[in-house]
């Protein structure tokens, strides 16, 4: 079992293609189950706090997996009942349900266990739980004390985290070879508890990752302000949204930060201030241009947004200047640009289509040609060469004004030290996530912009 940070993220076909691969490598179904089966069996034991366990096995390979691991439990002494929601029906499901030699019980029927294992529906769910099903797994999973969903909990789509009908919450989930994005995704990720990847002898790999701890330089003795990293911001209507993304961007450790649109000098005296000249944009030193926090959608801001996009300095878009914007113009920029919409902004810009959250970001990032942040309780990162970056298990108290500017000045720091855009993105979303993590409840966005200097110091 390992924790999900770097890991590859991929698809129910993907998985099934690597599952293949390793087929014609020798292995089988019936193998990969019995590995699989045992490996849960394993881990079942061991949170277990040996307690009575109850498998629920559906009809499909994930269900032969709870078989597997009902007869594994039951072989190291652990006392164990099997209810299944139908018989199984694939050649592997059929020979794992033939290994387990004690009853198997209708979900209607079966009384709860200390510990639940939910073995009914993997990736090949395909329509929402029946009734019949969805009923008695929701009291059986109350009665548990601990519920471990193998795969993904039954009832969410595994690819793109919608949830079917109504799905019990689980503690734990057994995320088979390799991360899905319904382990990341609203709004299934949040049903699936804490959830750990359990090797399963199959090699995955996927250009889809979950986020991890970003490699970020730390200041030495070769630093000077302008080599740390120079962001400027572009004040627009609103004068506090821009603060707040040049405060972040200080304390998320870049060299030097101007604030172009003002030019009194006002606390923090360390942020610099200045008009926006038609020069302004020129400095070569500057290694990020922020801007659209507080921007103002009306006319008149289309001038500061054509010098932003005329300039050949990096770009982090946010906000109102994704409202006056197009995929085609921001496209047709070229040079380095980061959006950083949420799906208000998302659907603006981009249309609201269908499709999962990873899907549609990867289709913006295409038509853009930028990277793109698509944000909110989950936020996945693209890239246009089809790159992405998952981030799950959000703090839910950033959902509070101003928190998406800090965001965005985090990433205008890690821009502005040379990141490339893509890992400049991942480092601004990992910190704006950690400093939140650490401040707990009820912050708002002004302490998130200190607290990342605690996040940046951790790296
Ligand atoms: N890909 C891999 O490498 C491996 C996958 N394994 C397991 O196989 C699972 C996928 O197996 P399957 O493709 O058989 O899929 P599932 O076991 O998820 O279920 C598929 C079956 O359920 C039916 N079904 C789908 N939704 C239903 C609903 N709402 N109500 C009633 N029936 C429904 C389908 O028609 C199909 O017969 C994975 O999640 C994993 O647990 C492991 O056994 C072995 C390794
Ligand atoms: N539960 C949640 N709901 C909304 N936003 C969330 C949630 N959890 C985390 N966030 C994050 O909070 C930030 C909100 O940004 P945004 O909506 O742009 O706010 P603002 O425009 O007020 O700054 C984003 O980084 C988003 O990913
Ligand atoms: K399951």
């Amino acid at each position: 079992m390992s924790p999900l940070d770097g890991r590859p993220v991929v698809t129910a076909a993907q998985m099934r293609a690597a599952e293949q691969l390793a087929i014609e490598r020798g292995s089988s179904v019936a193998a990969l189950m019995d590995h699989v089966g045992r490996a849960v069996a394993e881990v079942v034991r061991r949170i277990g706090g040996g307690g009575d366990v109850l498998v629920l096995c559906g009809s499909g390979n994930n269900g032969g997996d709870g078989y597997v691991a009902a007869a594994a439990l039951k072989a190291a002494g652990i006392a164990v009942r099997v209810a299944a929601s139908s018989p199984p029906r694939g050649e592997a499901a059929i020979a794992a349900r033939a290994g387990w030699d004690g009853a198997v019980e209708t979900l209607a029927d079966a009384a709860p266990a200390s510990v639940l294992v939910d073995a009914l529906f993997g990736t090949g769910l395909n329509r929402a739980l029946d009734d019949a099903v969805a009923a008695p797994l929701r009291r059986l999973v109350e009665g548990a004390r601990l519920s471990v969903a193998v795969d993904v909990p039954s009832g969410v789509q595994a690819d793109t985290g919608e949830v079917l009908g109504p799905v019990p919450a689980m503690a734990v989930t057994l995320a088979l070879g390799a991360a899905k994005p319904a382990h990341l995704l609203q709004p299934a990720a949040r049903l699936c508890g804490t959830v750990r990847v359990l090797d399963i002898g199959v090699t995955v790999d996927s250009d889809a990752r979950v986020i991890a701890r970003p490699t970020w330089t730390r200041p030495g003795p070769d630093s000077h302000k302008f080599n740390r990293g120079m962001v400027a911001v572009v004040r627009g209507r609103m004068a506090g949204a821009a603060h707040l993304a040049a405060t972040a961007a200080m304390h998320a450790g870049a060299g030097y930060v101007v604030l172009l649109g003002a030019s009194m000098p006002e606390a923090p005296y360390a942020l610099v201030r200045k008009p926006l000249t038609d020069d302004a944009l020129d400095d070569p030193r500057i290694g990020a241009v922020v801007i659209g926090p507080g921007l103002g959608r009306d006319e008149g801001m289309r001038e500061p947004l054509d010098q932003a996009l005329a300039s050949d300095r990096p770009l982090v878009i946010d906000g109102d200047a994704l409202r006056l914007l197009t995929p085609e113009r921001i496209a047709a920029r070229g040079g380095t640009t980061i959006l950083t919409p949420h799906a208000g902004e998302f659907d603006a810009l981009f249309g609201a289509g269908d499709g999962s959250k990873l899907d549609r970001a990867r289709d913006a990032a295409t038509r853009s040609g930028a990277v793109v942040v698509f944000k909110g309780p989950d936020t996945v990162i693209a890239a246009p060469d089809g790159r992405a970056i998952l981030a799950g298990d959000a703090n839910d108290w950033l959902s509070t004004a101003g928190t998406g500017d800090v965001l965005t000045g985090a990433i205008g720091a890690a821009l502005s030290s040379g990141m490339p855009a893509l890992d400049a993105a991942a480092a601004g979303v990992w910190l704006h996530g950690e400093a939140a993590r650490r401040l707990g409840a009820a912050f708002i966005a002004d302490e998130l912009a200190v607290a990342l200097k605690h996040a940046r110091g951790m790296l």
